[in-house]
């Protein structure tokens, strides 16, 4: 059967582009990858395709390496930014394995040019391959040290023109604080770009956050551990804590 490429009536997307966690790949493991994590993810992403959105990805590196957290260690923090963006290059390679072992036809391209494992990224041909149903992962980030995946996942999304930047975390939304470590930080449905910044809500970081906010582009912060949880944003759910204009 041929893949729908166009969204039908009753999605709420046509277009987005999904920011995917790193260091939720570790899954049930020390370090590195759980190819288990990547499966659950591949059928999540099955179900939003099956229902005619198109997707982009942006996949993060915080399973393998952070520049930042090198850099405190010692070691130079441009040569650590590049390790962090071959981390997501890693990541990349495994989830383009995992989603043509779903049979989701699916492209990967690099901001750092790799010839030989990957496409380097080409914004036209993304746009094509969208077109024509492909998923395509975005890594490297941005390609630039001192940048982070989140501002990859906003630039991207503006390029291609997605209708929203869907973060998948292990948090099931923005929070007064940090969930994790604050239990007494409360949720919210929505807030504006504004007050996530002047909030310095550290679920993104602020350069994201304000592309996002120069160019209009919705974020939506979620759960990515909820089964179905995608497929259900996609069909108008309030799921996790949407961030737009006022
Ligand atoms: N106000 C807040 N609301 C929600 N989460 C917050 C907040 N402040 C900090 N956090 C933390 O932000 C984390 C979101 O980061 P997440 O690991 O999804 O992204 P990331 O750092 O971009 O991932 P990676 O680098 O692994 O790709 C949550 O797990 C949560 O602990
Ligand atoms: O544009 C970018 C994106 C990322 N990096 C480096 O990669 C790591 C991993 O990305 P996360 O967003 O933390 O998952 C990041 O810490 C940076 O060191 C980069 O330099 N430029």
């Amino acid at each position: 059967m041929p893949k729908p490429t166009q969204s039908t009536a009753q999605t709420r997307y046509n277009r987005v582009l999904l920011k995917l966690s790193g260091e939720a790949l570790i899954g049930e493991h020390e370090f590195g990858i759980d190819p288990k994590v990547l499966d659950r993810m591949a059928v999540e992403i099955d179900a939003l395709v099956g229902i005619g959105v198109q997707v982009g990805i942006v996949i993060g590196g915080g399973n393998l390496f952070r520049g930042a957290a090198l850099s405190e260690a010692g070691m130079d923090r441009v040569t650590g930014d590049h390790m962090g963006m071959l981390a997501t290059m890693m990541n990349g390679l495994a989830m383009r394995d995992a989603l043509e072992r779903s049979n989701i036809q699916s492209r990967v391209m690099s901001a750092i040019p790799m010839s030989g494992i990957v496409e380097h990224y080409d914004r036209r041909e993304a746009m094509r391959d969208l077109k024509g149903g492909d998923v395509v992962v975005f890594c490297a980030g941005t390609g630039n040290p001192f940048f982070t995946t989140d501002s990859a996942a906003c630039l991207r999304g503006i390029e291609i023109d997605a209708d929203v930047v869907l973060k998948a975390t292990k948090v099931d939304g923005v929070y007064s604080d940090d969930p994790v470590t604050n239990p007494d930080a409360f949720k919210y449905e929505r807030l504006t770009y504004d007050e996530v910044l002047e909030r310095r809500l550290g679920v993104m970081d602020l350069t994201a956050i304000c592309l996002c906010r120069d160019h209009n582009l919705p974020v939506r912060v979620f759960n990515m551990n909820k089964p179905g949880v995608l497929k259900q944003i996609a069909l108008g759910g309030d799921e996790g804590t949407l961030i737009e204009e006022a």
